[in-house]
């Protein structure tokens, strides 16, 4: 097996002030980013917070305004051409009348460094449908066949757009098994997806874009932590409005819950929130205090940044 990685220590994908614009929407907005040989990152972003343009530069399918892209230390077009490059995109239908293996065929064709068809087929687990045409897919084995598009032939970088969209479980879990595999054989996987706890199981370095910018980088424990907040449960005897208006009164809240005799908050600061929770003279039960998950993370950074630019 031959395989042409990065010089050790080189990016596989380096962005240098990148920004791309529709008009008057700046989809990346100076964007400043390494990503390394064997490093799985994910890609997140609210809609339109600039993933896909993202990713189009990358691919060269788009090219910025201002800024250098650079895929192995060439242009994203020379790297791809070199076969270093396998993508998995949302946009573009596969072709009519041709059958899967015909189609994993010729992808295996055109790749330099292709790997056997049968083989292909095994890993993103087509082989049963092999002989069907592709227009006659389920919307899970569409994105099945886009993946085994994608890892036709050797490649040092995969770049995949909302991979796991229609896969069921099994599929899912077989896919992300696959990609750990490119991974530990030292090649950078980066995906862009909405499904947090995903990004969360899967990723080492987690990207979350808003507006373009890059808003966070940092592995899913430090983004958690750089969301600050933390989750605080409990249960009281009885709430009642004077209650319920001190609970909301409580310093650092950012967000309360409450639902029968269940409170649940979210705080900047919870040793001082649940401080200031005994200061009321209430014994709060199954008292519980918890970090955020990646999911709530997300939510707290984004939003603060809409606040902030609002
Ligand atoms: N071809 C285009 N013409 C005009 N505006 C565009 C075009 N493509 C994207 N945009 C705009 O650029 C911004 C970034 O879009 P992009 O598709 O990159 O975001 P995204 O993070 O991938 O979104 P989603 O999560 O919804 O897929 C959005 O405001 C979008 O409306």
């Amino acid at each position: 097996m031959t395989t042409t990685t990065a010089a050790p220590g080189a990016p596989a994908v380096r962005f240098e002030q990148v920004t791309k614009s529709y008009g008057d929407v700046r989809a990346v907005d100076a964007l400043t980013l390494d990503l390394r040989p064997g490093e799985t990152v994910a890609l997140l972003g609210p809609n339109g917070a600039g993933k896909s343009s993202t990713l189009d530069l990358l691919l060269g399918l788009r090219q910025p305004d201002s800024g250098t892209v650079r895929v192995f230390g060439t242009s994203p077009r020379e790297a791809i051409t070199a076969g270093r490059v396998g993508a998995m995109l949302q946009s573009g239908g596969l072709m009519d009348e041709v059958t899967v293996k015909e189609l994993v065929r010729l992808a295996c064709a055109l790749h330099p460094r292709p790997h056997r068809v049968s083989d292909v087929l095994a890993h993103a687990g087509i082989t049963q449908i092999a002989d069907r045409k592709v227009n006659k897919l389920s919307g899970g084995q569409e994105q099945r066949v886009r993946f085994a598009l994608a890892t036709a032939g050797e490649n040092d970088l995969i770049v995949l757009d909302e991979p796991t969209t229609g896969m069921d479980v099994t599929a899912r879990q077989a896919f992300w098994a696959t990609m750990r595999d490119q991974a530990e054989q030292g090649r950078a996987v980066l995906f862009a997806t909405h499904y947090l706890e995903e990004a969360d199981a899967i990723a080492d370095r987690v990207l979350v874009l808003h507006r373009g910018r890059l808003l966070a980088d940092g592995t899913a424990a430090e983004i958690k932590a750089k969301a600050g907040a933390r989750k605080v449960s409990f249960d009281l005897a009885a709430i009642d409005e004077a209650l319920a208006a001190e609970l909301r009164a409580l310093p650092f809240l950012t967000a309360l819950d409450v639902s029968g005799h269940t409170v649940r908050l979210q705080s900047t600061d919870a040793d001082a929130t649940v401080h200031a929770l005994y200061g009321l003279g209430v014994y709060p039960r199954n008292l519980e205090v918890a970090g955020l998950g990646l999911e709530q993370a997300f939510v707290a950074i984004t939003e603060a940044e809409e606040a902030r630019t609002r």
